[in-house]
């Protein structure tokens, strides 16, 4: 039986034998994105010819140390693939991402890409979205009036995220609340709905954009699917 960075591992590996020559890369945040990096890093290092798009400082960081090429979404006309993780995948391959608070800077990449490929171990598949709480990014400037809005409007508990005892502060200087919906039955509506709150930034909804799932399990099987 695998271990759960075994499995990371292994599908990050898979997803990089996606990666053609002379194409712009999105790249992932997270641990399972981790393997998705050093794999890429090992093909450069071997001569691939590619240049990719980070999707938070941490992975940036993580890239130029594997000597991957890097050019800023502006710098992008396409990303021909992303591939990144996820928190909850459900059967019609909408996603929770954000865990590692990079969903903004993630959601940018993916939209402007051609495919969205998402690797992760079996546990992040579900039936239904909202056990993990969803991310929403919001402006720090009357961040507690947007919670509350939020919580009122849904009848659920949020938390703003915190690191040391103090906010966390994303890439872009927003903060992050984890919002605690247990079961999300219409994800696009949500996604639409918190968005236009003033305040909001994103969520980590992720509606009709990955377009293909590599999914590992503990015995060592992989199931590449795509989604419709
Ligand atoms: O959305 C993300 C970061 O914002 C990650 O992709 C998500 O949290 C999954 O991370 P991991 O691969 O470490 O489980």
């Amino acid at each position: 039986m695998l271990t759960a960075n075994e499995i990371k591992r292994k599908v990050g590996e898979q997803a990089a034998e996606l990666v053609q020559p002379g194409m712009t890369v999105g790249i992932g945040t997270g641990s399972t994105a981790y393997w998705l990096v050093m794999a890429l890093g090992e093909k450069v290092r071997q001569g691939l010819d590619i240049r990719c798009v980070p999707t938070s400082r941490e992975t940036a960081k993580l890239a130029s140390e594997q000597q991957i090429p890097l050019i800023a979404l502006n710098d992008a006309a396409v990303i021909d693939i992303t591939i990144d993780g996820a928190d909850e995948i459900d059967p019609q391959g909408q996603l929770i991402k954000g865990g590692g608070g990079a969903l903004l800077q993630e959601k940018m990449v993916a939209a402007a890409s051609r495919q969205l490929v998402i690797i992760a171990d079996h546990t992040k598949l579900v039936k239904q979205l909202g056990v993990f709480p969803l991310p929403v990014e919001v402006i720090p400037f009357g961040w507690k009036q947007v919670q509350r809005h939020i919580e009122a409007l849904y009848s659920i508990k949020s938390i703003l995220r915190t690191k040391d005892d103090q906010p966390l502060v994303t890439d872009h200087g927003h903060y992050i609340l984890d919002c605690h919906f247990n079961q999300i039955a219409d994800a696009p509506a949500l996604n639409i709905a918190l968005n236009t709150i003033p305040g909001v930034v994103d969520n980590g909804l992720f509606i009709k954009m990955a377009t293909c799932t590599i999914i590992g399990y503990p015995d060592g099987s992989v199931k590449e699917s795509g989604v419709d």
